[in-house]
C-alpha cells in the first residue's frame, strides 16, 4: 500500500520490449537463496562472469553489498529481512525493465517473501535457485567466521542457528554445493538459461 496520494503512473517512452531487442537476451532474474556460506555469492559471481563474457548484459545484487548502501538502515530481525527482500525485489524489477539478466544473492530465508518477489517480477521471469548445502557444511566452511560468533552468542538471530531458513519447495534450479564443484553448479545454471531460451 502506497503512503503517498495523488501520484500517477507514467508509461515509459521507450518500452521494455525495445530495450530487450537491443540487448539481445530475454530478461530474467536468477534468485539465489540459501544459508550463509552455502555458496550463493560464489556461484552467482561465476555465472555472472560466464554470461558477461558471452556478451550478455548482467547485474548482480549481493546481500552484503546492498546492506552497505541501499539497505544500511536494516538489521536481521524478521521485519527487517522482509523489508530487505521487498526492496531488492523492487530494485531487481527495475533492472529487468532495463532488459538485464539480474542475479540476486540473498539468504531470503522466508518462503512468503520469495513468493512475493516472484509475484512482483512474474512467474516466467523469476528463476529460483536453491543453493543447497547442509548447515554442518556451511558451518565448517564459515568463510566469514560468523557461525562461530553466532555459536559463541556474539551474533543474535543468525540464520540456521537461532533464526529460521525455509527451504524452497519447488525451486527452478537445485544446486548441491556440497556434492558438485563451483564449475558444475555454474554450468547447471547456464544450461537452464539455454534450455529455457533466456540466452542463445
Ligand atoms: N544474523 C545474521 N543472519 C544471517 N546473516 C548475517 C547475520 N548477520 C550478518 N550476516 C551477514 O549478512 C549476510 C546476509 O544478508 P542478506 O541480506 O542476504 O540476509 S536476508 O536475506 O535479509 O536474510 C550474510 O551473508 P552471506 O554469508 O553472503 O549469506 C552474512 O554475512
Ligand atoms: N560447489 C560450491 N559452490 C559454491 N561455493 C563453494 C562450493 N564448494 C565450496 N565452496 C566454498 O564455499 C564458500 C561459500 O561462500 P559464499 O559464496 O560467500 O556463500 P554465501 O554467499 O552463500 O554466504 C566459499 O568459500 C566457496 O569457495
Amino acid at each position: 500500500m502506497s503512503k503517498a496520494t495523488n501520484i500517477v503512473w507514467h508509461d515509459a517512452g521507450v518500452c521494455p520490449e525495445e530495450r530487450q531487442e537491443k540487448i539481445g537476451s530475454k530478461p530474467c532474474i536468477l534468485w539465489y537463496t540459501g544459508l550463509s556460506g552455502s555458496g550463493k555469492s560464489t556461484v552467482a559471481n561465476a555465472v555472472d562472469r560466464l554470461l558477461f563474457d558471452k556478451g550478455y548484459t548482467t547485474y548482480l545484487l549481493d546481500g552484503d553489498n546492498v546492506r552497505h548502501g541501499l539497505n544500511k538502515d536494516l538489521g536481521f530481525s524478521d521485519v527487517d529481512r522482509v523489508e530487505n527482500i521487498r526492496r531488492i525485489s523492487e530494485v531487481s524489477n527495475l533492472f529487468l525493465d532495463a532488459g538485464l539478466i539480474v542475479s540476486t544473492a540473498f539468504i531470503s530465508p522466508f518462503r512468503a517473501d520469495r513468493l512475493q518477489a516472484k509475484a512482483l517480477i512474474g512467474d516466467e521471469r523469476f528463476i529460483e535457485v536453491f543453493v543447497d548445502a547442509p548447515l554442518e557444511t556451511c558451518e565448517k566452511r564459515d568463510p566469514k567466521g560468523l557461525y562461530q560468533k553466532a555459536r559463541d552468542g556474539m551474533i543474535k538471530n543468525f540464520t540456521g542457528i537461532d533464526s529460521p531458513y525455509e527451504s524452497p519447495l519447488a525451486p527452478s534450479i537445485h544446486l548441491s554445493t556440497n556434492c558438485d564443484d563451483i564449475e558444475q553448479c555454474a554450468s547447471q545454471v547456464v544450461d537452464y538459461l539455454l534450455n529455457n531460451q533466456f540466452i542463445k
